[in-house]
């Protein structure tokens, strides 16, 4: 599929211009800003953005993009940093200024500038640079000013090379989404394919040639992501090529697995297993505190328990097929050709078992370029119920990540009821939906308190609800605070290891939204 290229310097921003690239209808995708520009990256790219950044140009250990992209013919746009940089490595002059601008600048422009095609000749941009570019290389020529006369646009005279000083990607840029789709469709030349119905049709065409006639073995889970897959190969492949295995680690919600097996029928699957393994999670798990370690485990488990249990019912699948997110890849470090940091290593996407599949070629993970937001569309699509869609994301690692430092059962049964409180009250009071993802968290440390007149040496317990769109950043939900104190009061009156609550208020960055 044809689509731009986003390249990451660490901006604010960068994840929303290829979601204003996607949902104009064209494919995009994002790497780190320095990664090595080599013709298999080059792949079906049809145009290049440069993203904004943290860093000032001149600065020594600042993000550089590969020289390459300004010699390979494909039309580049370097929105803010990314203009800055296009300036200063062809020899022009970034310098910062008194005079810096945040937020809205009016612009005027020269009417020829193609990028600006039927945007009217004087808007209000939204700027956010203390920097500013005040010569530019030579070839180049400036396209438009902001009302402090600096330079808003600019355009080499020959290439397809283009810089802005603002952000079109948000949406307080007025004729932002018109200007990206300017650069991605009349000079990119992107036709309009990024449409639900085009992506589920190549992906079923990619799943139908690399199975054949195996049968595929899903790990499904009941969540979102697993739920779409199993729908997505339902429709792609004969459902008796498909076998749907839940794996109840012991490390589950309330109910949980009552619920997934139900809701799991009603897709229509014809094979479906439920496998108990809490025995085997738990004892894996015995005496294991660092959080990494523990997710290792646990995504290994998860691959040598599948495998005996399709041996065990003489299943014969080669292929494994996972609900896997591109947030999940990049923030595993895997994000395609990526140099991304390892944040944490989902399970997965991590387990050596996992990489030798991929390696061989027997991993289906049809939605491992999509983000959550897309997710659930493309679920709405093929008729997924709503109920399955809204649930908020549960990890695979499931409350062993929520019980920080070691897992024991008793742990578990204390935030499986307190979690249940939790989330049965936000349904109550209406908030659930309004919430991305919500959860509570026991922490390894206890507090002293007091209950009928004695002493009470208690577990700490977080509260985690967080907005966000696609999990890769995300806010804490502002509750009203006499919610807060309602429901940390009925925690704490029925579970009665806990005796203190307190609410996360951290953003993701610099948190992550999961506690381990
Ligand atoms: N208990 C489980 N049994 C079997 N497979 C699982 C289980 N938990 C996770 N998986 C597998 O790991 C993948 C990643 O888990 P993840 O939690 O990110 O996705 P999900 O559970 O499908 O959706 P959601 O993010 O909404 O919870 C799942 O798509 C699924 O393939
Ligand atoms: O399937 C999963 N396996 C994992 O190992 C895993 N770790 C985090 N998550 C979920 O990913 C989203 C982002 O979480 P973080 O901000 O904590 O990284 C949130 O929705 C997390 O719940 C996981 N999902
Ligand atoms: N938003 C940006 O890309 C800012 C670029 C640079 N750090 C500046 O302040 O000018
Ligand atoms: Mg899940």
């Amino acid at each position: 599929m044809e689509k731009i290229l986003v390249l990451d310097f660490g901006g604010q921003t960068c994840q929303l211009i290829a979601r204003r690239i996607r949902d104009i209808g064209v494919y995009s995708e994002i790497l780190p800003g320095d990664t090595k520009i080599t013709d298999k990256i080059m792949e079906d790219v049809k145009g290049i953005i440069l993203s904004g950044s943290p860093y000032s140009v001149y600065d020594k250990d600042s993000p550089h993009v590969d020289n390459r992209v300004f010699d390979i013919g494909v039309p580049v746009l370097g929105i803010c940093y990314g203009a800055q940089q296009i300036t200063h490595l062809n020899g022009g002059k970034v310098m910062p200024l008194d005079h810096r601008e945040y937020g809205r600048a009016r612009l005027h422009f020269d009417n020829s500038f193609d990028l600006f095609q039927n945007v009217p000749q004087e808007f209000i941009s939204w700027m956010s640079h203390g920097d500013t570019i005040v010569e530019l290389p030579e070839l180049y020529k400036v396209c438009a000013r902001s009302e402090n006369n600096i330079i808003a646009a600019f355009k080499h005279k020959n290439l397809p090379i283009y810089g802005i000083q603002f952000h079109p990607e948000v949406t307080h840029c007025e004729y932002g989404t018109r200007i990206l789709e300017n650069f991605a469709i009349n000079i990119c030349g992107c036709r309009k394919e990024w449409t639900m119905q085009n992506y589920l049709d190549d992906v079923s065409q990619d799943i139908k040639k690399q199975v054949g006639d195996e049968d595929v073995l899903l790990l499904i889970s009941g969540g979102v992501d697993s739920t779409v897959v199993a729908g997505i190969l339902l429709k792609a492949l004969p459902p008796a090529q498909v076998h749907l295995m839940y794996v109840d680690t012991g490390l589950m919600r309330k109910n949980e697995t009552i619920e997934v097996e139900e809701n799991l029928k009603r897709l229509g699957a014809k094979n479906l297993y439920i496998v108990n393994a809490e025995e085997k999670f738990l004892s894996a798990l015995k005496g294991k505190e660092d959080p990494e370690e523990k997710r290792r485990i646990i995504g290994d488990l998860f691959i040598k328990i599948q495998q005996e249990e399709i041996e065990k019912r003489n299943v014969n699948a080669s292929f494994l097929a996972q609900g896997t997110l591109y947030t999940d890849m990049i923030e595993s470090g895997k994000g395609v050709g990526s140099k991304a940091k390892v944040i944490k290593s989902h399970h997965n996407v991590r387990s050596p078992l996992v990489e030798q599949k991929r390696r061989e070629n027997k991993i289906i993970e049809p939605l491992s370029m999509l983000y959550k937001d897309e997710v659930r569309r493309l679920g709405r699509f093929i008729g997924i119920s709503e109920s399955v869609l809204e649930r908020h994301p549960f990890p695979g690692p499931g409350l062993a990540v929520r019980i920080l430092g070691e897992v024991t059962k008793e742990k578990c049964e204390i935030l499986r009821e307190a979690d249940y409180i939790y989330i049965n009250e936000l349904k109550n009071r209406g908030l659930y939906n309004d919430i991305w993802q919500a959860f509570a968290v026991l922490l390894p440390v206890k507090s002293v308190g007091v209950t009928g007149d004695d002493r009470h040496y208690g577990y700490v317990l977080a509260l985690r609800a967080v907005v966000s769109s696609d999990g890769m950043t995300a806010d804490a939900y502002p509750f009203p605070m006499k919610d807060l104190l309602e429901i940390s009061a009925m925690i704490t009156n029925r579970v009665k290891s806990i005796g203190r609550v307190v609410y996360d208020v951290s953003s993701k960055p610099p948190a992550t939204i999961e506690w381990e």
